[in-house]
């Protein structure tokens, strides 16, 4: 069910629902019963699917979920681990028996592009413990730890491949944690990028004569036709943006570590509940500058509001469905869904997209959502459904419900609204508080018949879970009407002028009372405080079970944010009414986001220069944490470093690091904005937002790949900082000649994976083969190791990329143990044990010389650096329970003890890199 926070939200569940992290314990499915009368009343008198396929409507759902995962689509890397599932592994499970029958091998999703996407029948639980699968299985949980693949759930791949993301778009995911359509968005921004940078590259070398015949052989024309159709005003890196969100202070920390093994530069994590999104502010306009500054905000391509939900359409995961559903859950969620799909409008580009997704089957969370948002948004003429009927033409899908019953949490049946007031009239209103209008069909709303438009996916359709998606497009701008007059008729249309012709009419002598403008009115409506009875205590209830502690401090931080983002575009009455200028409307680079958030209450009497945003940090002290007042640590600040910074410069040297890269990029984690441990990069549109967002309030929790950690050295020519190798694909290709070692052999490759430390000094270089003498006379420190592609038997057929280090007596492949392993798997089949012969020739060396103790040790510590990883993984997680024991979540224990879901627990373990573990946390994905 939805993260609805609260006493059982946050971490519990009462249902299987999806939205706060909750997963059933490892329990055996088939121990289950699965029977629940509402549940199922409901749906049949509902008539979700038609009377023939309700057997297999209710099969299905009592079936246990198939295993499905998908390939990261913009890796090159991950193109040849897609190849080996075929040769490799496909024939090794085809030979397995179970349960006295041959196993079915994985299947490539037919409506999935490039069969990225594969699902079998086998259920996970099979995979993961019967012996045959062993190898299999480890070869899913090394490629889901170094990003290759993504355990996900098959009908959650479905919302983000009809936002249809192009590089170059801004994308926002509103509820996005754990991260799996998080994940597909981010690699749909980056596509193509890989072979773009190369082109760009290749052809810069052309013309500098360093390159005269480049492989791929693009010819001035090819390269100019491409230049029109992609993303290449960056040098060929992607341009686009994905802002992933989530309220839930812990999950969006989980987010973060599931996002982390894609290593974009072009990602942003928020912690913030997304009904009152802040709005994100853009740099002045340059062109404004020296005359009046205006702000702008960022507006988005396209928004995925992939809402907390009941997720009753996960029963064949989340067992706990089955013992816990009960009709209350939805009608509790309704009110926040509609406000996240408002406030996503809201943030939306003219013509974008905003695709509103829940794996719940249920009408109130889905198509009653959907017309409410509309009808709040102007109607059809502003905010269209787009017919999707075509997209995706294997997708087996159903339509969408004009029209529908609703059940009250007592569990009657309401054929419309009118038939609920009725019954309160008669009989008062015991169990039916929870029921609104809005959760009912109406032939007068303007999206009345449309809603067919609306898609539907069922277990038994093509043995899946269930899923319901809209994709919306927005027409022209919006003025959403709070939920305080949604009840009321539309205001008559009016302007400004009206405003200020009756003042003027009503020009008073000074010592009149001020008189009221009535035409103020119409453009801003008075509130109240609620709309609807019904509705307003579900919003209550909301409200008190808002996610995570993150909603009231959220609402302060988000007032002031939308107060000086709306002080330029409001004038007052002299009654004190603020109406809108509609000036700006008009005006293109002001992106407006009207009206603000529901919940957020304008203090109009607070001059505009008065803010109460969340003062920054103090400054801290060495491992010294502060909480805020939510009990949440302060988040480091993003500080971007001086082109010129001497350790910049330093890097700029050694690497020979070419000067188109870009330098303004670069940036730190702490308040100083000292260089001190590690510099991060990241896309110059992120940035710009992390710089003129620096002291605005909103919650960044994360954005930036590691590109250089600081690092011990042995002499002083060499350059301190080493590549890490999760920035190593975007600065490879901009790294001078002088540090580069170039690998063509596989048996090359397979000895710097297994053997830590190989020796190099003395004679040991003999022993490294085809690049023995390069890496003897490359100098110390850190270079970058291309593995060439080639055509002979022991050659490469993926090129690669990775970061080495030269010290005084060895070499280090800088990654880390499981990615070392995950490669001697993926490459050369093996399991082997790492070897590490340091020690031993530390301690020998050290008996026989003093001069040479320096060595080993630091290479020792390198290796200790090159995991760096995972103790920042460690200290998320150090974080993260630091919060959760300050915020006195019992939550959890609850959760644990009656049985309901335990998975933020459970994936807690998961950020301690424990392979298997981590596996189930990216199973939560639908
Ligand atoms: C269904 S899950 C999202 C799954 C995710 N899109 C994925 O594909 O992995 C819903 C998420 O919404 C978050 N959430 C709940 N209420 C929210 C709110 N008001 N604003 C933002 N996020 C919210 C929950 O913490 C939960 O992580």
């Amino acid at each position: 069910m939805g993260n609805r926070g609260g006493k059982r939200g946050r971490g519990g569940s009462r249902g299987g629902g999806r939205g706060g992290g909750q997963r059933s314990i490892r329990t055996d499915y088939s121990e289950v019963p699965k029977a629940n009368a509402q549940y199922e009343q409901y749906y049949n008198e509902l008539g979700l699917v038609e009377e023939a396929e309700r057997e297999d409507f209710w099969t299905a759902l009592r079936r246990e979920l198939p295993n499905s995962f998908r390939f990261t689509g913009s890796k090159g890397q991950a193109l040849p681990v897609q190849q080996l599932l075929k040769d490799r592994y496909i024939p090794e499970i085809t030979s397995i028996e179970h349960n006295g029958e041959l196993v079915n091998p994985p299947n490539a999703i037919s409506w999935f592009p490039d069969q990225l996407a594969w699902q079998m029948t086998t259920p996970k639980s099979v995979v993961r413990k019967f012996p045959p699968f062993a190898s299999f299985q480890k070869f899913l949980v090394s490629e889901t730890s170094v990003g290759n693949i993504s355990r996900q759930e098959v009908v959650s791949m479905i919302p983000p491949l009809l936002m249809d993301v192009k590089p170059g778009m801004t994308v926002l995911d509103l509820c996005a944690a754990p991260g799996s359509k998080a994940a597909q968005l981010i690699e749909m921004v980056h596509g193509g990028e890989e072979a773009r940078t190369r082109k760009v590259v290749r052809k810069m070398k052309m013309d500098q004569g360093r390159e005269t015949s480049p492989d791929g052989r693009l010819t001035e024309e090819q390269m100019k036709e491409e230049e029109q159709n992609g993303d290449w005003s960056d040098d060929g890196r992607t341009t686009g943006l994905l802002i992933a969100n989530d309220a839930d202070y812990k999950r969006a920390h989980m987010l973060v570590h599931q996002m982390k093994r894609l290593n974009s530069p072009n990602l942003i994590v928020t912690n913030h509940d997304a009904t009152m999104y802040p709005s994100i502010k853009l740099p002045t306009d340059p062109i404004r500058e020296g005359g009046e500054t205006r702000n702008r905000y960022l507006k988005f391509d396209r928004i995925l509001a992939d809402v907390p939900c009941s997720g009753d359409g996960t029963c064949r995961k989340n067992v706990n469905v089955w013992k816990d559903w009960n009709p209350g859950n939805a009608l509790g969620l309704f009110s926040t869904q509609v406000r996240i799909l408002v406030r996503a409008l809201q943030m939306l580009k003219v013509g974008g997209r905003v695709v509103y997704s829940t794996c719940s089957m249920n009408p109130v969370e889905n198509e009653a959502v959907v017309a409410t948002a509309i009808d709040r948004c102007g109607g059809m003429s502003k905010v269209d459904i787009i017919d999707c009927s075509s997209a995706l033409p294997e997708l087996k899908r159903r339509q969408g419900f004009n029209d529908w019953k609703v059940m009250d949490k007592q569990g009657r049946i309401w054929p419309s609204w009118q038939a609920v007031e009725a019954e309160k009239a008669k009989n008062g209103e015991e169990g039916l508080g929870r029921l609104s209008e809005f959760m009912f069909p109406s032939t007068k709303r303007a999206e009345a018949g449309s809603l067919d438009r609306c898609m539907r996916v069922y277990g038994h359709l093509q043995d899946t879970g269930a899923f319901f998606i809209t994709v919306l497009e927005k027409k022209i701008e919006i003025k959403a009407r709070p939920e305080a007059e949604s009840k009321k008729p539309e205001p008559e249309p009016t302007s400004i002028m009206d405003v200020v012709k009756e003042i003027e009419a009503k020009t008073t002598n000074g010592s009149d009372p001020l008189q009221k403008i009535e035409a103020a009115d119409k453009i801003v409506q008075p509130q109240t405080n609620d709309y609807a009875e019904g509705v307003s205590a579900a919003a209550r209830q909301n409200q008190e079970n808002a996610p995570s502690s993150t909603t009231t401090a959220v609402k302060r931080e988000h007032d002031t944010e939308t107060d000086a983002a709306m002080s330029t575009k409001r004038l007052k009455t002299r009654d004190g009414i603020e109406v809108e200028d509609p000036a700006p409307q008009g005006d293109e680079d002001r992106q407006v986001h009207w009206p603000p958030p529901p919940a957020a209450q304008l203090d109009a009497s607070r001059p505009e220069t008065q803010t109460s945003l969340p003062s920054p940090a103090p400054p801290l002290g060495e491992n010294q944490k502060q909480f805020n007042k939510n009990k949440q640590p302060y988040e480091e600040p993003f500080k971007y470093l001086d082109p010129d910074q001497p350790d910049l410069r330093s890097i700029y040297e050694f690497y020979d690091l070419s000067p188109v890269f870009p330098r303004d990029r670069f940036m730190v984690r702490n308040a100083l904005g000292h260089p001190s441990k590690t510099i991060y990069y990241t896309s110059a549109l992120a940035r710009a937002i992390l710089t003129a967002n620096a002291s605005s309030g909103i919650k960044f929790v994360h954005c930036g790949v590691k590109m250089f950690v600081k690092q011990d050295v042995q002499s002083a020519e060499v350059c301190r900082w080493r590549i890490q190798s999760e920035g190593l694909p975007v600065l490879e290709a901009w790294v001078g000649e002088k540090r580069v070692v170039r690998l063509w052999e596989r048996s090359t490759l397979r000895a710097l994976l297994v053997e830590m430390f190989p020796k190099v000094d003395g004679k040991g270089w003999k022993g490294l083969g085809e690049i023995g003498e390069r890496v003897r006379d490359v100098g110390m420190g850190c270079c970058v190791l291309r593995v060439e592609k080639g055509d002979g038997r022991d050659s490469f057929s993926e090129r690669m990329v990775l970061p080495l280090w030269r010290s005084l007596h060895s070499l280090n492949l800088m990654l880390p143990k499981e990615d070392r392993k995950a490669m001697l798997l993926r490459l050369y089949n093996e399991d082997t044990p790492l070897m590490d012969h340091s020690k031993e020739r530390f301690h020998d060396s050290k008996a026989q010389s003093n001069a040479d103790i320096k060595d080993e040790p630091d290479a020792i510590k390198d290796e200790a650096e090159t995991n760096a990883d995972v103790k920042d993984e460690l200290a998320v997680k150090e974080d993260v329970e630091g919060n959760v024991a300050a915020a006195g979540l019992g939550e959890h224990v609850e959760a644990r003890e009656d049985g309901a879901g335990d998975g933020d627990v459970e994936m807690e373990d998961d950020v301690l890199s424990d392979g298997l573990k981590q596996e189930e946390e990216v199973e939560d994905g639908v």
